[in-house]
């Protein structure tokens, strides 16, 4: 089943977009129409309170061939991996390693496949995230998905994904992300015999693109190159479930026909993609490692100056060129908390060990105030290096879901047996060089 109408995308981050499938669908001069063209229904989703101020006010409206509002009753829906349980154990302040999931037994589709692995705040407060990651082995079929929690910030880490969403449809591959806002209906197709990556669920205020203050008008993930998708549509009609992610919990309603009947809208609420390898990635060129917010893609303001309630940071390809300096990340303790992935090749501050080390599929989580850095050999090596020569960092794509709140692990990721038992044995060759 693909949706009828353009593939196509439409440029510029929270631009405001016009997109029609079917000539002249949508209305001129007006939202809501006596009577909408080609008997659609006008229908606006709102992803800010009406009176956000403008530049931050998002809305769309939707031209449909049945309104949101047709479906059977929701029902709340037993649990899987899937959930919002941040409380079944004390958070625990030790630093954390997991190796890429094992496979699950079965077939699942994206939301079967989503395995919480920690989350902080709460979608009642519309403050924090959740942290998943996906396995799926399947594409949904006649299931279509949305959360009322928070919008999903998308990131595939092995198989391409078709995300068919009521605003059109965006593919990605890994070394791209997704986010499709809070409330978006989609269903996730898988173009690969396999998915595996990560999601970040945002309860908190929509992604946006970070202030550059000195850097200038350019750089980090320029504006243009995210892409939103023109209207798409199909009418299918059958025995079809919507399944809505509501206050952490996950509820089923039937219904009878495919809610991604949207055939033209308009507006700045809409999912994106953007391929991180077109990120312009700024640095020192003179001397220490910077704060890696230089690698800021999105961010969720939190309300308090300067804090995130999370930001997505990625660790891409660059030259480091900084003169007598440690290169690598710094031995740090943070007040954010830190949830890595890695998407493609290594990090550079964490060499292959015994567990596996840090892999693509892996995470790490380094909370609140836990110490963290280079590994004993990454140490050794980067205190050794020659620093008068530039290095290249190749093939590699990190990330971070950063964020002021702390984590708490959920306790199916304290049991996985993807979870590292010995990963602090990195750090314990660190030997002292103090001479006084
Ligand atoms: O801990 C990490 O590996 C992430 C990280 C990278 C970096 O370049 C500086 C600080 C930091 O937390
Ligand atoms: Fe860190």
């Amino acid at each position: 089943m693909a949706l009828k109408g353009s593939k196509g995308y439409m440029t510029g981050f929270g631009s405001e977009f016009a997109t029609e499938a079917v000539a002249e669908a949508l209305p001129v001069g007006q939202n809501s129409p006596q009577r909408p063209p080609h008997g659609l229904y006008a229908e606006q989703l709102s992803g800010t309170a009406f009176t956000a101020p403008r530049h931050r006010n998002q809305r769309s409206w939707l031209y449909r061939i049945r309104p949101a509002v047709i479906h059977g009753e929701f029902r709340p829906i037993k649990e899987g991996s899937f959930h919002n349980r941040f409380d079944e154990m004390p958070p625990t302040p030790n630093q954390l390693r997991w190796g890429p999931l094992p496979e699950p037994k079965g077939t699942r589709d994206f939301v079967d496949g989503l395995f919480t692995m920690a989350g902080n705040g709460s979608a009642a407060a519309q403050a924090g995230i959740a942290v998943y990651q996906y396995l799926a082995n399947r594409s949904m079929e006649g299931r279509f998905f949305y959360s009322a929690d928070g919008e999903f910030l998308i990131v595939p880490q092995q198989g391409r994904l078709r995300l068919d969403t009521e605003l059109g449809v965006v593919e990605i591959e890994p070394q791209e992300i997704a986010v499709v806002p809070r409330g978006v209906r989609f269903r996730v197709m898988l173009l690969d015999d396999t998915a595996r990556g990560y999601v970040a669920e945002n309860f908190g205020s929509a992604l946006q693109l970070p202030d550059l203050g000195p850097i200038g008008a350019n750089g980090l993930a320029n504006p243009r190159d995210f892409l939103y998708p023109e209207a798409a549509w199909e009418d299918e009609e059958g025995d079809f479930e919507l399944v809505g992610k509501f206050q952490g919990h996950l509820w089923s309603a039937a219904i009878d026909h495919s809610p991604l009947d949207v055939v033209a809208w308009h507006g700045n609420y809409a999912p994106y993609k953007y391929d991180l390898r077109r990120f312009n990635a700024i640095g020192s060129i003179s001397y220490d490692h910077p704060d890696p917010s230089i690698f800021t893609v999105l961010t969720s303001p939190s309300g308090k100056p300067g804090v995130a309630n999370m930001d997505f940071v990625i660790f891409g390809p660059r030259w480091l060129v900084m003169e007598e300096s440690f290169r690598p990340p710094w031995y740090h303790r943070n007040v954010m908390s830190e949830f890595m992935g890695l998407i493609h090749g290594e990090y550079d501050a964490k060499a292959a060990d015994e567990e596996g080390g840090f892999v693509p599929g892996g995470a790490s989580l380094h909370n609140c105030m836990s110490g963290h850095g280079p590994d004993a050999d990454s140490f050794e090596k980067a205190t050794a290096a020659d620093t008068s020569k530039p290095q290249k960092i190749e093939d590699t794509m990190a990330f971070m879901f950063e964020t002021c709140l702390t984590y708490r692990p959920t306790k199916q990721a304290m049991e996985t047996s993807a979870l590292h038992q010995n990963y602090q044995d990195c750090w314990q060759g660190l030997k002292k060089h103090f001479k006084a």
